[in-house]
């Protein structure tokens, strides 16, 4: 299996969960952010910029706020993260400081990533910080997000983050060794799983989920961060946050927790940016000969190869490519829109001026504008 060597990385985004951050809901652990600190301050030293991605703020903001337990009302829960945000910044700042490191507040939601321009800007934002020798603290920006849109677990914003700024390795830090074979609270014969390739395809019926009472994602949305940072060639490794000097070993190349390895193809970061869209406007279905015209051929989609359109959507929308037996096998900018696609369905191309009255493209998704789904990965 492949090797990857972190002593040799340049950039790396560090990703802790609310457990550590908060010491498992007790208020922020301002020992472990000093020793995190200490860790960076070394690395930073070697010429590696980091990146950090910390949850907490609503695990913090419900113990400000003194209330008993986790409110289910998503309001209540963006009151706790704009209360809690304010200590995390705090504790960060205080971290750093002593340091000489200077830290940003970068609260990012769903759209900044999926917006173009937007993502375009949180990229050159991000690169300017770690040039100014400045460490980024990231959270997802709770407090104004709806629910259906939201990313709601910072495995999945950490490795978008790590496609965004296209980093060498996410480490995600968390309160189990690593990842296991089964849930090690379940299964106490379960085994630590020292490496594994990102697209293995057993990877999700490994992975359980959240553990602690204030964590969200579990294991599961940590190894779909990890097949989602694969995208832009960067490994991940899941490891103890309460292990001793453990930035410092992983980056000097110690194996220590899980190691997941990006396979050799690495897609370009316009398609990265498509990969990492969480939501979809609808979809198009495709007949047999369309299928393979694209995943054999890389080919662009026409309208005579499609056969049916789901869900209502603008021109320019992202959309699923779907077989016939419902499996998506693509996603992609489509060139019309829903109601058009609709006019357009199994005709040829030449047809389009005399349906429509107008020609925008000879084909409803261009191939450079659509990315194929990894045969053994889902995202
Ligand atoms: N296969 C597995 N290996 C390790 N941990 C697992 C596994 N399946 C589920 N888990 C659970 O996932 C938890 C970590 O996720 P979570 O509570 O969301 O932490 P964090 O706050 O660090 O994101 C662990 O405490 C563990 O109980
Ligand atoms: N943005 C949320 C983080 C949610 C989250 O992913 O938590 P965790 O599973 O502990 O990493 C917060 O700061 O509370």
């Amino acid at each position: 299996m492949k090797t990857f060597d972190l002593s040799r990385a340049d950039t790396v985004v560090i990703k802790v969960g609310s457990s550590l951050v908060t010491n498992g809901g007790h208020g922020v652990d301002a020992a472990a952010l000093h020793n995190w600190a200490m860790q960076i301050a070394e690395l930073k030293s070697r010429g590696i910029d980091v990146v950090f991605v910390s949850s907490g703020a609503i695990a913090e903001g419900i113990k400000r706020l003194g209330w008993a337990a986790r409110p289910k009302a998503l309001n209540e829960l963006q009151a706790a993260a704009a209360v809690g945000q304010m200590g995390l910044a705090q504790a960060y700042e205080m971290a750093f400081a002593p340091l000489g490191i200077q830290t940003a507040q970068v609260l990012l939601t769903h759209e900044d990533l999926s917006n173009r321009t937007r993502y375009l800007n949180a990229r050159s934002t991000l690169r300017t910080l770690l040039e100014k020798g400045v460490v980024p603290i990231i959270n997802e920006n709770d407090t104004v997000t709806i629910d259906e849109i939201k990313l709601g677990d910072n495995d999945t914003l950490g490795a978008l983050v790590t496609n965004l700024i296209e980093a060498d390795a996410l480490i995600i830090l968390t309160d189990q060794q690593g990842l296991y074979d089964s849930d090690p609270r379940q299964n106490p014969q379960a085994q630590l799983i020292a490496q594994i390739a990102a697209n293995h395809p057993g990877l999700e019926a490994m992975a359980g989920g959240a553990g602690s009472s204030v964590g969200t994602g579990g294991m599961y949305t940590k190894v779909m961060a990890a097949k989602r940072a694969a995208l832009s060639g960067a490994a991940t490794y899941i490891a103890s946050g309460h292990a001793e000097q453990i930035l410092l070993r992983l980056l000097g190349g110690e194996a220590v927790g899980t190691l997941f390895t990006p396979d050799e193809t690495r897609i370009n970061a316009r398609k990265q940016w498509l990969m990492g869209q969480i939501q979809l406007s609808g979809s198009l279905v495709v007949d047999e000969g369309a299928a393979q015209a694209l995943q054999r051929r890389h080919s662009s989609l026409l309208p005579i190869g499609c056969v049916a359109v789901n869900g209502r959507f603008v021109r320019g929308a992202l959309v699923a490519v779907h077989n016939g037996n419902g499996e998506e096998i693509a996603r992609g900018l489509v060139n019309y829109s829903s109601q058009e696609v609709a006019k357009l369905l199994r005709q040829p191309s030449h047809q389009i001026e005399h349906l429509l009255g107008y020609v925008a493209e000879d084909e409803l998704i261009h191939r450079d504008n659509m990315v194929l789904r990894p045969q053994t990965n889902t995202l």
